[in-house]
């Protein structure tokens, strides 16, 4: 029994190990008593290892192949389908980010105006994944099919562009969000820097070449204190990652406009809001607050100013975007050379008149018919700025952008769609 109790607890640790190396030793002499036995050992062992890994890279492509959830003729004629143009010099535009917020918006309009549309979206989970579903079942109610894809799957683009010879790519896929890239700066990386080189690489490879018009964004601006903010203002001082990450696109497009000739249009969109928008963004996350007698928090900035942003109308969005792929010119390259110089732009989308966030949540209160419970504090820092303001003189004259909604009305159609969204009672929903 003593010794029983003693193998099982032992007192000493190290008497343990002795024993226990006397033991190996012991059968370690057993085993390989000769050095052909051991020789044959070692065959055996580097046979199972090699057997091992091949089966493993078996496993590996075969469920890579199995997983991939494009390919195949069904697919393909989904995507032709999608992408039939439907009016006399309509165009075919390649949609990333389509189950989007801007993605969505813009795919319907075209798609309604008989233009083809193919959508790409990886449907990654920064906000609610079911949010864009619903998106991608509204575009197929609509007809226009989304791939589920990444930006960074080089293979998957040059698919998409045999199968179709897109006329224009429309570039909306992202990581957004100005401070989440604090908390999480590589997914910045891989999607805007990462993302955006293997799709121009893949635009580039295409023939005919698309023209490409992408979403940059009213971030780039950064310090600047001068307003409104204009395209020629400089934009060398970024307050965020995400802010840098999008500069960084403008010149890597820049690049590839360059040397290529593709045709590249960049737009500085300024907080964009409206039905079916972003979780992650203070409309619409203060909307859900305030509904759930939840406190928000506004963020003030240096001496106790408000906050404030040129917050711009999705619809009026919708319109710079479709003007920026009309007015688009071809691209001029083929075969990794540019024939000419292509055409290069950036403009300003903004609604032009500033509002502040305290503003805005008053204007909330009033549709929602609910008292916010306000929690101001310093604007932290982590990579806001204190203001936007576009000066967009230059998209007029050449997109014939022209906003029209302003925040009232625009809140008030977004609230109206949020309280259907989420299953509200029409609480004096007429008023809205
Ligand atoms: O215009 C742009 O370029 C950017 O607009 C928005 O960024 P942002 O203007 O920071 O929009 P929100 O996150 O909705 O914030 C709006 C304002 O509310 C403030 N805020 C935000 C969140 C919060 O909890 N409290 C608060 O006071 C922010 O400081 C900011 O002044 C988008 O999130 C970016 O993706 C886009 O690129």
């Amino acid at each position: 029994m003593r010794m029983l109790e003693d193998e099982l607890f032992p007192s000493t640790p190290g008497k343990v190990k002795i024993e226990r190396a006397h033991a190996i030793n012991r059968q370690f002499h057993r085993c390989f008593a000769s050095t052909s036995t051991m020789f044959l050992w070692a065959l055996f062992l580097i046979a199972l290892t090699a057997s091992y890994l091949s089966f493993q890279s078996f496993v590996d492509t075969s469920s890579k192949y199995l997983s991939a959830s494009w390919g195949g003729l069904h697919w393909e004629k989904q995507i032709r389908v999608s992408a039939e143009v439907r009016r006399a010099h309509g165009i075919s535009v390649l949609v990333t980010g389509a189950a989007g917020f801007v993605g969505s918006h813009v795919s319907i309009a075209l798609h309604k105006r008989g233009d083809g549309v193919v959508g790409l979206d990886n449907f990654n989970s920064y906000y609610d994944p079911s949010l864009k579903k619903a998106r991608k079942s509204l575009l197929a109610s609509h007809g226009i099919f989304v791939v589920e894809g990444d930006i960074n799957d080089g293979r998957l683009l040059s698919k998409l562009f045999d199968v179709v010879p897109f006329t224009h790519v429309m570039h909306l896929a992202a990581q957004a969000g100005v401070r989440y890239a604090i908390e999480n700066p590589a997914s910045y990386v891989h999607s805007n820097i990462a993302g955006l080189v293997t799709l121009l690489e893949a635009c580039k490879a295409a023939d005919p070449q698309p023209a490409v018009v992408w979403a940059s964004s009213s971030s780039v601006y950064g310090l600047n204190e001068k307003v409104p903010f204009s395209e020629s203002d400089r934009t060398d001082r970024p307050a965020s990652l995400y802010a840098a990450t999008k500069k960084s696109g403008e010149e890597i497009t820049h690049t590839y406009n360059h040397i290529y000739g593709l045709s590249i249009t960049g737009l500085r969109f300024f907080t964009v809001y409206g039905p079916w928008g972003r979780p992650d963004m203070a409309y619409f996350s203060f909307t859900r607050n305030i509904l759930q007698g939840k406190p928000i928090t506004i963020y003030r900035g240096k001496d106790r100013v408000d906050l404030a942003r040129d917050f711009t109308y999705i619809d009026d969005i919708v319109k710079g975007c479709l003007g920026s792929l009309d007015t688009a010119e071809k691209s001029t390259g083929s075969g990794g050379k540019k024939r000419r110089p292509a055409q290069y732009r950036i403009y300003n989308l903004g609604n032009t008149s500033p509002v502040t966030v305290p503003t805005l949540v008053s204007i909330l209160e009033r549709y929602l018919k609910v008292k916010a419970k306000r929690n101001v504090v310093e604007m932290p820092g982590n990579g806001d700025v204190p203001f936007t303001h576009a000066n967009i003189s230059l998209a007029r004259a050449e997109l014939g952008y022209k906003p029209t909604t302003n925040l009232e009305t625009g809140l008030k159609k977004f609230v109206k769609w949020y309280l259907h969204y989420y299953g509200y009672r029409p609480r004096g929903s007429k008023n809205l």
